[in-house]
């Protein structure tokens, strides 16, 4: 997942843009960028790493201009060398810098046509900087001096008719303004909010209505599916249906992890979403095992918490937060590579062993993915001197790969893959495990907002909603993207200093 974000401002937006970037960095930890523009010139400051470490005020001073996007990085497609950090940038037409989140499943089509047929060259493996060519293409196609929002919005209906998979993108076009738009499903969340100054009416969309709000901007509403939002530089908004048959189909695991609980998505509270969670898994519990024994609900840091707190109050047990998180270590899931992922875990937790000496604890996470907190979270349990370790997992087994944002590529790295429940639990070590049921954790997101049409669940259940991902290409993906091949393929490795960056440090 990443986090993206576009501001139409009266004044600098560098600041705002950096700030609205700190705010969505759980979704992206390994690359950030930001790019301006004043006087028909881009300023682009990108490269890996946490959004505080790339940007320094020297850098922050060259970012000037009142309208600007943003983009933190988490890798799903090609590799995470500095150069695929967004927003991408190219020339013609007009000069575009463009930042998506999601993924698109005819990337490799895509890039082939646009070298054979539309005569543009594709410099990295990065599906977004495919996408940014389509668009340009689509749009200098059209021929026009000085765009104006027809133009944007048939660029979009082109790439709508082009591209498959998940997209939510914000792109920048030089001189003109930015236009933010989701793809045909509205898979990957977008939304756009408003702010009164003196000098006038500023804009910004964003991946999540929390970077409107720490900003002070009012959530005007969320971007429909299939639709585009054009701002133009002097802060005029124009929206237009692009798509042929727009459905909205969210991606549920936006509400069981990526997303921060303050964000509403798609008019659904992902807070009240996770609370949600926590019942309907303690109502599963009561009817397994009406007289259960636990003596204490922990949640595992951080995002389980909200489920865990619910859960405990349903079940009239103690919550105790068990789990001691280091507050400088980010979230272990999104981190590249196993053995990264595994050592962060120990770095991150840490148990407080009174909570833990002699009692039965049910252990509380939003996912169990890889499994690779899990095992190590029930160790340190038993190791505190847990007398049984129980695990409660707020949303069902992850059996499937995701295609559309969620770098789980190969479905052999997932630990409920081919596994039943009690072999996973086996797995995991633990003395009893529980799951909460697909059809549950769809009810815990549903009954608020009667436009969505369904929810994109294929990481449970394997239905892939754009109807172009089959066996073939899952293989493909997984050899090409489990964390082995990344490793021979020297994905880690220092390749960013070759690179093409249009960027001075
Ligand atoms: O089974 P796994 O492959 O370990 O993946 C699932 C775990 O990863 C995530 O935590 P993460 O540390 O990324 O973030 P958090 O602090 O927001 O919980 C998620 O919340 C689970 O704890
Ligand atoms: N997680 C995402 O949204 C990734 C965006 C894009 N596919 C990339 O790899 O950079
Ligand atoms: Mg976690």
């Amino acid at each position: 997942m990443c986090g993206i974000v576009g501001i139409v401002s009266t004044s600098n937006v560098n600041q705002l843009l950096y700030d609205a970037l700190t705010v969505l960095q759980h979704r992206g930890q390994d690359a950030a960028g930001i790019v301006t523009f004043q006087d028909d010139r881009f300023y682009l400051r990108k490269d890996n790493g946490l959004v505080r470490d790339v940007f320094r005020t020297r850098h922050m001073r060259r970012l000037v201009g009142n309208v600007g996007i943003g983009h933190v990085r988490y890798p799903t497609a090609g590799s995470s060398s500095s150069a695929e950090a967004q927003p991408f940038y190219v020339n013609s037409p007009y000069g575009i810098t463009l930042a998506h989140n999601g993924n698109l499943t005819n990337a490799d089509d895509l890039s082939r046509d646009l070298f054979r047929t539309d005569l543009r060259h594709i410099n990295t493996n990065s599906d977004s900087e495919v996408l940014l060519n389509v668009f340009a293409h689509e749009l200098q196609k059209l021929g026009k001096l000085d765009p104006t929002k027809d133009e944007i919005f048939a660029a979009v209906s082109a790439v709508h008719q082009r591209c498959r998979g998940a997209y939510a993108v914000i792109a920048m076009v030089t001189g003109y303004g930015i236009v933010g738009f989701r793809d045909p499903n509205g898979i990957r969340p977008a939304c756009y909010g408003v702010r009164e100054t003196e000098e006038g009416t500023e804009y910004m969309i964003a991946s999540e209505s929390v970077a409107l709000s720490a900003a002070g901007f009012k959530m005007v509403r969320d971007i429909a599916p299939g639709e585009a939002v054009y701002i133009e530089t002097d802060g005029t908004l124009y929206t237009q249906q692009c798509a042929e048959n727009p459905k909205l189909v969210p991606c549920i695991f936006e509400h069981v992890y990526f997303a921060r609980p303050d964000s509403i998505i798609d008019k659904v509270s992902v807070y009240k979403a996770r609370l949600r969670m926590g019942e309907t898994l303690a109502d599963k519990i009561l009817k397994e095992r009406p007289d259960h024994d636990i003596d204490v609900v922990m949640p595992i840091p951080d995002t389980s918490r909200t489920s865990a707190l619910q859960m405990a109050h349903r079940l009239g047990v103690k919550f105790r937060e068990g789990f001691i998180k280091n507050r400088y270590i980010g979230r272990t899931f999104i981190m590249p590579g196993q053995k990264m992922r595994k050592k962060s875990v120990r770095q991150k937790l840490n148990p407080i062993d009174l909570e833990f000496r002699g009692k039965n604890v049910m252990l509380v996470d939003d996912s169990i993915v890889r499994g690779t907190t899990c095992k190590e979270i029930v160790q340190m349990a038993r190791d505190a001197g847990a007398r049984n370790v129980y695990f409660a997992s707020a949303a069902p087994p992850v059996r499937f790969p995701n295609v559309y944002g969620i770098d789980m590529p190969s479905a052999s790295e997932l630990i409920a893959h081919d596994r039943s429940i009690e072999d996973v639990r086996d797995q995991i070590g633990a003395d009893w495990l529980i799951y909460q049921d697909l059809e549950d954790l769809v009810t815990c997101v549903s009954d608020v907002n009667p436009d969505i049409d369904g929810w994109e669940c294929s990481v449970f259940d394997g239905s892939y909603i754009t109807g172009d991902v089959d066996e073939a290409y899952l293989r493909k993906l997984e050899d090409l993207r489990k964390d082995e091949s990344r490793f021979e393929a020297g994905d880690n490795a220092d390749n960013g200093i070759i690179d093409l960056h249009n960027d001075e440090d």
